[in-house]
């Protein structure tokens, strides 16, 4: 437990920051760079715990991997030569690791079992072992396969037509990593877009993969081959920071090399759409991913609807877009978001009580929370609910709130943020 008292500071934020890299394409850099032969290098890798959990998991099947900051060199001669691990596999608080590499441990001809923290084992993992049990692969663990701890015996499995029950990218990368290594063309359909980014990283691996019209086939191939990785500014991290920039009067922030791919900028065209001010500046691509600076200043909010489509593409910003619904004027009303209780912890409920505790009008529906804005926040004493995401949405709370915003245990923000608080810091009159 990890407490800690946070002062209110009004001052306006200034300056420039470099967020660290996105962890979803970290997690399928390291991935595709294990499955892949020859030598991978990741740059501006995220060094967060959830990342390492992957990188663990690849050691244990004997990948080289030298970790050094943030660059990764990975050496691999392929899935054809990893060892069966002779301990589990620890995949700590990272649903992405634990969805992820169930697809993968589904294609390897191996025995291996996996576990991972309270909140993890609580989290449905059905939605990956059904397909994966379709195309052959065998699961067992709680609840007939259905949560963590689980045992897997996976190879010689087929490829399957598989239309996504969930909108939810870890499944679709589950199925598609699966479908690189089974028998035959595998294809993913999904109703409504989520993140790409194993479709771009599989491309840019070499993977006979194609996207069209929300259909996704991928061919088996046993192996392909290592390149260089640049990882983009993770935008779910980024919007931490937007948010406060656009909640504090007078302020102004600069974040650099933000990834932009637009599976994941709405958190972008919500802060537009409640008002405030947002210009991007030196766009470029990398591996199929676009990125650029992202410059934002304060201004008058107001109340919007979130709801439908745009839902998936900005899942993990729901916090922090409801802490600055409090200081927009009207309502804000966000649908179609029941996914949010089967993250880190049951994201509307902790959203709900921690804004409330701060002195926020906000209601809970079936599917997400109705917000009153025009809030004066007092401040208080918040749980984090053990999420990283609740824990740096109170601790940017903290810089409007009348008095000091007390979190009860700050430790999960080194899932995706190690550096969040030196970066607060750097730009406000804490520092
Ligand atoms: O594929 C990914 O990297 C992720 C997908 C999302 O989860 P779902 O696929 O469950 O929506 C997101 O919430 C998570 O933080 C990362
Ligand atoms: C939900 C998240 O991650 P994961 O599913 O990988 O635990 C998140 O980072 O907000």
């Amino acid at each position: 437990m990890k407490e800690v008292t946070l002062r209110p500071s009004s001052a306006p934020l200034r300056g420039q920051l470099h967020v660290p890299g996105d962890k979803s394409i970290s997690h399928r850099a390291v991935i595709l760079g294990a499955l892949a032969k020859g030598t991978t290098n990741i740059t501006n890798f995220l060094n967060g715990e959830d990342c390492l959990r992957t990188v663990e998991a690849f050691k244990q099947f004997g990948v080289s991997i030298e970790h050094e900051r943030n660059s990764l060199k990975i050496d691999s001669h392929g899935p054809g030569y990893f060892t069966e691990p002779k301990e589990p596999l620890y995949f700590g608080n990272s649903g992405t690791t634990a969805r992820l590499m169930l697809g993968v441990l589904a294609g390897l001809p191996l025995f291996t079992s996996v576990y991972g923290d309270n909140s993890l084992t609580k989290r449905p993992m059905d939605r990956v072992v059904a397909p994966l049990k379709q195309m052959g692969a065998q699961f067992d663990g709680r609840s007939k396969g259905s949560f963590l701890p689980m045992a897997i015996r996976g190879g010689d499995i087929k490829s399957i037509d598989y239309t996504l029950p969930v909108k939810s990218a870890q499944v679709k990368s589950a199925v598609l990593l699966a479908g690189l290594l089974s028998e035959g063309v595998t294809t993913v359909t999904e109703k409504t877009t989520s993140r790409n980014h194993s479709e771009n990283m599989l491309q840019a691996f070499g993977a006979d993969i194609v996207s069209e019209n929300q259909q996704i086939r991928i061919t088996n191939q046993q192996s392909l081959n290592g390149i260089d990785v640049y990882v983009p500014g993770d935008i779910s991290s980024a919007a931490f920071f937007m948010t406060a920039a656009a909640i504090v009067p007078g302020s102004r922030l600069t974040l650099t090399n933000i990834g932009l791919n637009g599976s994941r900028t709405g958190i972008i065209e919500v802060l537009q759409e409640m008002g405030a001010a947002v210009e991007i500046t030196n766009k470029q691509t990398t591996g199929g991913e676009a990125f650029g600076d992202v410059i934002i200043s304060s201004q008058k909010l107001k109340g919007v609807i979130i709801e439908g489509d745009i839902i998936p593409r900005l899942i993990d910003e729901i916090p922090i877009i409801a802490l600055a619904a409090t200081q927009a004027e009207g309502e804000t009303i966000i649908r179609d978001a029941s996914e949010l209780k089967f993250k880190e912890t049951d994201r509307i409920r902790a959203v709900v009580d921690g804004l409330t505790r701060l002195g926020a009008s906000v209601k809970s529906t079936e599917d997400g929370m109705v917000i009153n804005g025009g809030s004066v926040l007092t401040g208080g004493r918040v749980a984090a609910y053990n999420d990283h995401r609740i824990a740096m949405m109170h601790a940017i709370a903290s810089l409007i709130t009348k008095q000091n915003v007390i979190i009860d245990d700050i430790s999960s923000i080194a899932i995706s943020y190690p550096d969040f608080f030196e970066h607060l810091n750097s730009i406000t009159d804490k520092g």
